[in-house]
């Protein structure tokens, strides 16, 4: 596990950025393509734009990337509270990745048949031999003021096992909107995760999540225990 401290949001999103595309890079030349988690929420709004920026919009193999998202809002695309939405207009519209190789969360306004129809959707692009889990590439996370991170809230009952997508009940977070999230046996099967946390009270609930285990059990985020890598971006500032 590794801890990165920004003095700021902007050298946190562009080092952050250079962790994107060397793990498009390496996944690309590995194997083929490269499976990417985008979260939601705002912190990684500036991480996104730089991705369609130079210098990393060129070194990001785009052909072979392939997004999802870690949690959607249950809003059609258009609504701002849509982290698709979000995502496609911040970068995805403005990098020459393959219209198929963008995998949002399916709209269904009923959180149930919204998880089925994202699970049906992941099962098809992972085609799981021996139904285990997908091994995503790189999973990007954010993490609320209240230790949530995706949409996997405190006090949420586990996901039944062997799910990949789970319905979540309009949270006590803003916004408040039913959600589909991935749960946490698929975030910890991924090769690499890396939580983005701006600002001061983000930054000393990472220290708490990281410090104190007594108060971790309280936070989801502190439950992220990947079979890769896990990296922790924090801006104080
Ligand atoms: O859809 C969501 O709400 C996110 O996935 C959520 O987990 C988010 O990452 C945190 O709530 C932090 O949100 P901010 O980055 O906006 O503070």
């Amino acid at each position: 596990m590794e801890i990165n401290r920004f003095r700021d949001a902007d050298a946190m999103a562009e080092a952050a950025a250079g962790r994107v595309a060397a793990a498009a890079r390496r996944a690309a030349a590995e194997r083929g393509r490269f499976t990417l988690v985008l979260a939601g929420g705002r912190t990684p709004e500036g991480l996104y734009l730089r991705l369609a920026a130079d210098p990393w919009r060129a070194r990001v193999p785009w052909e072979a990337v392939h997004v999802f998202w870690g949690d959607e809002r249950l809003v059609p695309p258009e609504d701002p509270a849509s982290n698709f939405g979000r995502a496609r207009g911040l970068f995805l519209s403005r990098v020459p990745i393959p219209p198929g190789n963008v995998h949002p969360v399916p709209f269904d306004p009923d959180p149930a048949r919204a998880a089925a129809a994202y699970e049906a959707r992941l099962r098809a692009f992972f085609k799981p031999e021996g139904g285990g889990l997908p091994a995503f590439d790189l999973v990007l996370l954010g993490l609320g003021p209240d230790g949530h991170t995706a949409s996997l809230f405190p006090g949420a009952p586990p996901a039944p096992p062997g799910r990949w997508a789970a319905a979540v009940p309009a949270p006590d977070a803003e916004p408040r909107l039913p959600r589909v999230t991935l749960t946490f046996p698929v975030l910890n099967r991924a090769r690499e995760v890396c939580v983005l946390a701006a600002g001061p009270e983000k930054a000393a609930l990472v220290g708490e999540i990281l410090d104190d285990p007594a108060a971790a059990r309280r936070y989801p985020a502190a439950m992220l225990r990947p079979e890769g890598r896990l990296a922790w971006y924090v801006a104080a500032g």
